[in-house]
């Protein structure tokens, strides 16, 4: 098996025990929070109400449908974009080229649903067909999956990614082997971590929302921020697609069962709990703590959003006027480092806006239950762990540079706390 620098590498997620463990216990956690969420006392430790047979988790309809929405979310990409975008230089010198016409599908997306619902699409049943659709999402991601890892057998080395190739069978085929697996222009990767995933999260939070209506007469006001919000989060990805392709999922890991299994499934199913709960377990919410918590959602997204865009606007054009007056660190590679601004703050204040903005989504589901907050502890777990790893190949990167950034900005993420 081909390991071009595999035996470098070193693992992570914990090596192949970690990986299969991961594997197992992802859709586990998937499922428990899709059952527990629509029982009565919603408890994210306890067991779930009761364990679903095949005959509730198959339906031939839920995998065509979720085909079908793969479907339309291609076609949508395949259709002519406003920008052709570069991606970061490869190992072999090249540069992939990339549609940017995620906001586009976005909208488009939106049409079509709108004209679909007002000629009668039933989109207020889709939450009882969830578990049929998650069970059809997950197959859809391991076979994907190891079509993913086939592909990459007869994929150049200069193809492979530096971390999925060691060599051993369960830790390649979740880490990912190939980088940036296509068929012709057609980008797996790119494709997945942005669309069918993120819009199918907003798409499915709306059918909640009016099924919400449909049992109430109208949607409550917890439901109309969670839904508010969440889109304004998927909105500003789709909007600033081009910024994907400087993350670390485009730029360092290969596409295995973890982006698959994360786009595919846990995004829309998981990422949708807050709803998922207000349904079942409606929550009562006033305009004094609602508008306190959309004061905490603008807080998060000012800092997420204006974090990241100084860092893009920085490596777009490090003389924009927007940024040439920030203090910077030279690095041995020619690029430089932030010191001022939000990045002489804490090392990654992007995550910190983030954070801030999951607390937010869960708050309008009231205090009295944890499972809403699942979502804030898992992207802190998320969080913290993705910014060691991105510490340790911006090390290596950097070396020396980093060191100093490390010795300026002392914080990871909260100021004066991590
Ligand atoms: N909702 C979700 O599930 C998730 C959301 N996210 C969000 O996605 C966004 C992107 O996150 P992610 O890709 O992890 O990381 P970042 O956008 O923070 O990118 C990290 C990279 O930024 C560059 N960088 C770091 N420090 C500096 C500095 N001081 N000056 C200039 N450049 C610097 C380095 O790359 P280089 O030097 O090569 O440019 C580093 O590798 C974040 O806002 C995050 O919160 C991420 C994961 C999951
Ligand atoms: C649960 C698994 C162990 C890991 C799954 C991780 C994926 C769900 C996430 C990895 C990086 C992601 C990013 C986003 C969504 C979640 C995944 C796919 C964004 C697209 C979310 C919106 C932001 O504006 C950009 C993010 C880039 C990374």
């Amino acid at each position: 098996m081909a390991s071009p620098q595999g035996s470098r590498a070193p693992l992570e997620f914990g090596g192949p025990l970690g990986a299969a463990a991961l594997m197992l216990l992802l859709p586990v956690t998937m499922f428990h929070l899709l059952l527990v969420a629509r029982s009565g006392p919603a408890r994210l430790l306890g067991p779930p109400p009761y364990l679903p047979g095949l005959e509730e988790l198959w339906s031939p309809w839920a995998l065509l449908l979720c085909l079908t929405w793969l479907g339309l979310q291609a076609a949508l990409y395949l259709l002519p974009a406003r920008k052709v975008a570069e991606g970061q230089e490869l190992k072999d010198k090249s540069r992939l080229r990339y549609p940017i016409n995620g906001f586009q599908a976005l909208m488009l997306t939106a049409l079509l649903v709108g004209l679909g619902v007002s000629a009668g699409l039933p989109l207020s049943a889709l939450p009882e067909i969830l578990l049929p659709l998650a069970f059809a999402a997950t197959l859809i991601a391991f076979i994907f999956s190891l079509l993913l890892y086939l592909k990459a057998l007869v994929a150049p080395a200069s193809a492979l990614a530096p971390g999925g190739n060691s060599g051993n069978l369960i830790y390649d085929f979740f880490l990912g082997r190939e980088l940036n697996p296509r068929i012709c222009s057609f980008d797996f990767k790119y494709f997945c971590e942005l669309r069918p995933g993120l819009i199918g999260w907003v798409l499915i939070n709306l059918a909640l929302l009016m099924q919400e209506a449909e049992l109430r007469g109208s949607p409550s006001l917890a439901m109309w921020l969670v839904n508010g919000f969440q889109l304004l989060y998927v909105g500003d990805a789709l909007w600033y697609e081009e910024a994907v392709l400087t993350t670390m999922d485009i730029i360092h890991d290969g596409f295995g069962f973890m982006l698959a299994f994360g786009d595919l499934a846990w995004v829309p199913f998981t990422y949708s709990l807050q709803a998922q709960f207000l349904l079942y377990h409606p929550q009562p919410l006033g305009w004094p703590l609602a508008s306190f918590i959309c004061l905490i959602n603008a807080v998060g997204y000012y800092i997420f959003r204006g974090a990241n865009s100084q860092k893009n606007t920085f490596r777009k054009n490090p003389s924009d006027p927007r940024v040439a007056d920030l203090e910077t660190i030279s690095t041995a590679t020619g690029r430089r480092l932030l010191v001022s601004g939000w990045w002489g703050m804490v090392r990654h204040p992007n995550y910190l806006g983030d954070l801030i903005m999951a607390l937010a989504w869960s708050l309008p589901c009231g205090v009295f239950h944890l499972l809403p907050y699942f979502y804030l502890l898992y992207f802190t777990a998320l969080l913290v762990h993705r910014e060691d790893r991105d510490e340790r190949q911006c090390l290596q990167k950097y070396g020396l540079a980093w060191r100093e950034y490390c010795r300026r900005v002392p914080y990871r993420i909260v100021p004066y706390v991590y």
